[in-house]
């Protein structure tokens, strides 16, 4: 492609976006390199502050704007010097010098000739001999180079290897200190600049002849690495040898000469003196989640210190229930009433069980029971001058919505409780105090240790806390597992539900998930059912089988948001990014008009299924959420007033809408087939599990046990039977944290926590059922079983018996 240029100056600014430099702008015309007939063009591209009287050269392309014709799309800039007699004197006699008339500029122009601009942007004193007064000197000197300042600084950040997009943003953040900045800490931009890590910030200063051994650089390195293994882990802190071991092996494979141990020991020394990362006997952490423990523990001993307990009897909750349940086919069990009474009688109180064993049952008895224990009114209008006393919330926009519709009351993500943005500074973080007698957390297994903190530490004296989940679930996708860790310390009053209520007549999904749970390999695992189906296969042949099996599931019915294939890996065959290329070809293929939007390998189309890949409070969208794309707008499709140049997709989460521009793509993915992990918290009709022999690496009970748990009426289980077997027996999966120590000592207890063992022993394929995995796929390949279970009361093993 040809770069053209053109030679002109700004007429007028018709559109800017302040966070990319975006404009949209009229350009008079005084040279081109291509034929253009009219006087002025539009021009569009990421420009920084633009003076009306300078010359600018623009380079790029024309491109053809459907609506509004030809315009010119501008990649590179530069302002042409001013370099004539009287084009400097108009300037140094225009409007950006105030005070400094014709007669001055003239001074000016006769003193320094032509390259008067150049010798003032590179030189302080270059006026010095100039007979004007001082105060004028130092005016026209600050103005020249702040107005060259940006182009030049952008121009140099260029070089460095920054598009203008993320140049932009450096300069903004530095101004006129940018380039100063960078070479004395290039690993500034980690902290500041979202997306730059260490290798970037590692390879600028290479290119400024920083040594290997800059201390700036080993402690960069270090902060990266026990970030890196804390994010990846999910612990709270990081052993001794592996933050050492790990950030050697970062630093020394760019760089010729090797940093010693020693040297690291003593910039490690340095963040602890900085108090950016703790030691803990042989354990480091970073300041902010070390903090974050302690915090925790020491806010609940304060709150329940502070607490007097009301002492309510059980024949009042009794009483109150009876009334509620009249006209219910609904007893509360002996259990379930304990839960209900040690909820309104405690400071702290941790419910937790399984599905349909009556959890959100008992947030609705407690949420009558305490309002009438306490006569408070439930209808939010006798609170238009109080605050409301029941507070509801949970991690994701989707729990909350639940929590909400059951209760029929308000009920609000932690998140947008605390007034958080999700782009908090992790060592100082403000929320709002909450109001309100009674909180309700539910899905707490989904909260890290550090939106943990902020969320008690937000709780005000006398207000009591009802924390609700399932801790046999994956933990949370932050670090920690405080949901597990508050119930393992037993410091605080808790109830296990165990007895499942929900549809045991019809339904063979929940005794499934409970059977994972204890632990034991059972035949009808694998066995068909109405409900549930298992289609053994390796993983090469897992994306034949689900060509198969989606689309079957949209033939009969299902809508596609519904029906979920999960997996736990992102590679290979049977991981999440090739099931997504293969099912999108298969249930949204493109046709030859089919609009779309390329980002990386993936094409988004309308009609697409997609994931939230982080929480964006903002657009009340949290990581996880699944949505569908219902409508593309491609740049060339926009009001000549709006961000031309940006395609735009649009996105609907459950009512929710979101648009992003395609800079903005990296905030989701496709989710034909998403990770168990990102599943957690949402539920589908139909969820069809893949776990195959590759991955090994994260086949444990609680993911298996997560993944069964999605599905609200019909499983499908495809792979190999020895990682469902696994997966069963591995119950390894416990999160090093220090969280039950920081309670036991502030509680004064003495420890008293299970290590869990793994319990892995491997099962044998044995020839039976090789045969019948065999015989499965072949019959699925040639279309003659479905295999999609209960559609119809009809299960494959009803097709099997048939033929
Ligand atoms: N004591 C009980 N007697 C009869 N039915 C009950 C009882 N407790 C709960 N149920 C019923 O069992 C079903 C599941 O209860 P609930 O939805 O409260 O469970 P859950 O633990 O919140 O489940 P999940 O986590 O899967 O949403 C509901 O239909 C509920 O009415």
């Amino acid at each position: 492609m040809t770069v053209d240029y053109l030679l002109g100056r700004v007429q007028a600014v018709f559109f800017e976006k302040p966070s990319d430099f975006f404009k949209i702008i009229l350009v008079a015309i005084e040279e081109t390199s291509f034929e253009w007939h009219d006087p002025e063009i539009i021009v569009t591209g990421n420009f920084a502050d633009l003076d009306h009287e300078q010359l600018y050269k623009f380079q790029g392309q024309v491109v053809q704007h459907p609506k509004y014709g030809q315009q010119f799309k501008c990649n590179q800039y530069q302002k042409k010097e001013l370099t004539d007699r009287k084009s400097l004197i108009n300037y140094f006699s225009g409007t950006d010098f105030p005070g400094i008339g014709t007669k001055t500029a003239t001074k000016i122009v006769e003193k320094l000739g032509t390259n008067a601009i150049q010798q003032i942007l590179h030189d302080d004193q270059a006026l010095q001999t100039l007979k004007i007064p001082a105060a004028k000197k130092a005016l026209i000197t600050k103005q020249v180079q702040a107005t060259y300042e940006s182009e030049e600084i952008i121009l140099q950040l260029n070089t460095l290897g920054f598009g203008n997009k993320l140049a932009f943003k450096i300069y903004h953040l530095y101004r006129e200190k940018t380039l100063a900045t960078l070479q004395k800490n290039p690993y500034q931009l980690m902290k500041d600049i979202n997306g730059i890590g260490f290798k970037r910030a590692d390879s600028l200063a290479k290119k400024f002849d920083l040594p290997y051994d800059y201390p700036q650089r080993i402690q960069a390195g270090l902060w990266h690495t026990i970030n890196r293994i804390i994010g990846s882990s999910g612990n709270t802190y990081v052993p001794q040898g592996d933050l050492i071991e790990q950030t050697l092996k970062l630093l020394n494979t760019t760089r010729s000469q090797t940093v010693t141990t020693e040297q690291l020991q003593q910039n490690l020394n340095e963040l602890i003196d900085q108090e950016l990362i703790v030691q803990d006997q042989e354990h480091y952490c970073p300041k902010y989640l070390f903090d974050a423990e302690w915090m925790i523990a020491r806010q609940l001993a304060l709150l329940i210190k502070n607490f007097s307990k009301p002492n309510f009897s059980r024949d009042q909750v009794v009483q109150i229930l009876q009334k509620q349940q009249t006209g219910k086919s609904l007893t509360y069990d002996d259990n379930q009433l304990a839960a209900i009474l040690q909820g309104i009688n405690s400071s702290v109180f941790i419910l937790t069980g399984g599905p349909g064993t009556g959890k959100t049952t008992i947030i609705n008895g407690l949420v009558q029971v305490y309002a009438q224990l306490h006569h408070y009114s439930l209808d939010p209008l006798d609170y238009e001058q109080t605050p409301f006393p029941i507070v509801l919330a949970a991690p994701t926009g989707r729990a909350a919505k639940h929590l909400a519709e059951s209760t029929g009351l308000t009920a609000s993500t932690i998140h947008r409780l605390l007034g958080l943005t999700g782009q908090e500074d992790l060592s100082n973080t403000e929320v709002n105090s909450l109001q309100g007698k009674l909180l309700i957390v539910d899905e707490t297994s989904m909260v890290d240790t550090y939106l943990f903190k902020l969320l008690v530490t937000a709780i005000p004296l006398g207000m009591q806390i009802v924390l609700v989940g399932d801790r046999d679930q994956l933990p949370s996708v932050g670090p920690g597992q405080v949901f597990a860790d508050l119930i393992d310390s037993q410091v605080f009053p808790t109830v296990k539900l165990q007895k499942i209520y929900r549809q045991a007549a019809d339904s063979t999904i929940i005794n499934l998930a409970h059977e994972i749970n204890s632990g034991q390999i059972k035949e009808t695992m694998f066995q068909n059912f109405a409900d549930r189906s298992f289609i053994e296969c390796n993983a090469a042949q897992v994306p034949v089988v689900l060509q198969q099996i989606v689309p079957k599931s949209q033939a009969k019915g299902f809508d596609l948001a519904q029906v979920q294939v999960l997996t736990p890996m992102y590679r290979g065959d049977a991981g999440i990014n090739n099931l997504n290329h293969v099912l999108q070809a298969t249930v949204n293929p493109a046709g030859a008009r089919t609009k779309k939007i390329t980002y990386g390998d993936l094409e988004y189309r309308i009609g697409d299924k997609v994931v939230q890949l982080n929480n964006n409070v903002e657009a009340n969208v949290f990581n996880g959420e699944i949505g569908t794309i219902e409508g593309i707008t491609l740049a060339n499709e926009h009001e000549k007033t709006q961000a031309a140049t940006h395609d735009l997709l649009h996105i609907d989460f459950e009512g929710q809408k979101v648009t992003y521009t395609k800079a903005e793509l990296n905030n989701i993915s496709l989710a034909y087939c998403a990770s168990i992990h990102k599943a957690q918290g949402s539920e589908f009709q139909l969820v069809i599990l893949v776990l195959v022999n590759q991955n090994f690496p994260m086949l444990r009970r609680n993911l298996l046990y997560t993944a069964v748990t999605r599905a609200k009426s019909k499983l499908v289980m495809v792979g190999n039977r020895q990682a469902f077997e696994r997966a069963i027996m591995d119950d390894s999966d416990q999160r090093q944290t220090q969280l039950p120590q920081r309670l036991q000592t502030v509680f004064d207890k003495q420890p008293s926590l299970s290590t869990a063992q793994s319990a892995y022993s491997s099962s044998q394929n044995s020839e039976e059922s090789a045969n019948s995995y065999l015989l499965t796929l072949d019959l699925i390949r040639a279309n003659q079983i479905d295999p999609l279970i209960g559609m119809q009361n009809i299960s494959p093993a009803d097709f099997l018996d048939k033929s």
